[in-house]
C-alpha cells in the first residue's frame, strides 16, 4: 500500500539543494546539521547567519518571482547550477513555510530579476528604495486617481545627455536622497507631471521632468505599451542604466535592463 505521504515524498526526492526562503530560527536549526548540502537561505536579512545565503531585497509577494530571485541569485553564488533540481520551502500565504516547490535550475529560470539588483550600477538598496516608492504610488495614486512615473537609475550622466528638461528643474541645487523620508511625498507630487525622473547610483535625485530621447532601435518591448515604456526601456539600451515604469494605465510597476523588461509586478500585491 502506498500512502499519500510515500506520493507526496517523491516531489522531494533525489534533489540537489533545498533552499529556505524566510525561515524561522527553529526550522533553520532543523536543516543547520543536515548531511547533505547545506540548505541555502533566501531571505531579507541573514538572520541565522548561514553559510549559505542569498539576499532578498524585496519581499516578492509573487512567489514565481521569489523563486526566480532565489535561484538566480545562489547561481550566481555558486550554490546551484543549470541542471540540478531544487526543493524550494516557502511561505505563500504568509510567514511560516507552508509550501514546497520542486523545480529544476534551467535557462528559462533566469528572468534577470536577481541582476537588475545585484548587477546595476545603482546601489541595491537605491533600486530597492525606487521600487517602493513606485509601488507606493502605485497602490495610492495621487489622491485616489491612478498616476503613471518613470524613473531611470543609475549612470545619470549619460542618461542626462540623452534626454532634455520639459520643466525647470526643482532638485537642481538640491541634495535629496531616494532613501529620505520626504522624497516620497516629493516624488508624489511631481509624479503628476510629465517626464522621467533620473536617479544616479547613489540614489540622489538629478531631476524630474525629463524628456528622454534614446535610440529606439533594437528594443524588445511587449506590444501594447507606449511611449513612457519605449523611452524607459529604450534608455536602458543606450546607458547602464535601468528604467521602473509605473503605468497610469494598467496600474503595473515594471523594470526594464539592457533594452529588455525584466520584472512586472502589480501593486496591489505589496
Ligand atoms: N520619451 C519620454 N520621456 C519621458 N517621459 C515620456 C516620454 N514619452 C512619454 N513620456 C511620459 O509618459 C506619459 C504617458 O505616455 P503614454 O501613454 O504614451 O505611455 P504609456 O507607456 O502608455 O504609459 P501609461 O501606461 O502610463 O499610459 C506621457 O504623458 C509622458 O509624461
Ligand atoms: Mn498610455
Amino acid at each position: 500500500m502506498t500512502t499519500s505521504a510515500d506520493l507526496l515524498a517523491d516531489l522531494v526526492a533525489d534533489v540537489d539543494g533545498v533552499f529556505l526562503f524566510s525561515p524561522t530560527g527553529s526550522t533553520y536549526d532543523d536543516y543547520r546539521d543536515l548531511e547533505d548540502e547545506p540548505a541555502v537561505v533566501v531571505a531579507p536579512e541573514n538572520d541565522h547567519e548561514a553559510d549559505r545565503y542569498v539576499e532578498l531585497p524585496l519581499e516578492f509577494d509573487n512567489v514565481r518571482d521569489r523563486i526566480r530571485f532565489g535561484i538566480e541569485g545562489a547561481m550566481d553564488h555558486g550554490y546551484c547550477a543549470e541542471g540540478d533540481v531544487i526543493a524550494c520551502a516557502v511561505g505563500v500565504f504568509g510567514d511560516p513555510i507552508d509550501g514546497v516547490i520542486r523545480t529544476p535550475v534551467t535557462e528559462s529560470m533566469h528572468s534577470g530579476i536577481y541582476d537588475l539588483f545585484a548587477n546595476s550600477r545603482a546601489d541595491p538598496n537605491v533600486v530597492r528604495d525606487v521600487f517602493d516608492v513606485a509601488i507606493e504610488l502605485g497602490k495610492k495614486g495621487q489622491k485616489g486617481k491612478p498616476v503613471g512615473a518613470l524613473f531611470v537609475v543609475g549612470d545619470a550622466g549619460k542618461v542626462m545627455n540623452k534626454s532634455r528638461p520639459l520643466s525647470y528643474n526643482p532638485f537642481e541645487k538640491s541634495h535629496v536622497h531616494v532613501g529620505d523620508p520626504i522624497v516620497n511625498v516629493m516624488l508624489k507630487e511631481f509624479s503628476r507631471l510629465d517626464g522621467a525622473f533620473v536617479i544616479s547610483d547613489s540614489g540622489k535625485i538629478v531631476s524630474a521632468y525629463r524628456y528622454l530621447e534614446p535610440g529606439a532601435e533594437g528594443v524588445d518591448i511587449p506590444k501594447g505599451l507606449g511611449a513612457r515604456h519605449m523611452a524607459g526601456g529604450a534608455i536602458t539600451r543606450d546607458t547602464n542604466a535601468i528604467a521602473i515604469v509605473l503605468s497610469e494605465s494598467d496600474g503595473l510597476v515594471r523594470a526594464f535592463k539592457g533594452g529588455s523588461l525584466v520584472l512586472e509586478l502589480d501593486p496591489e500585491e505589496y
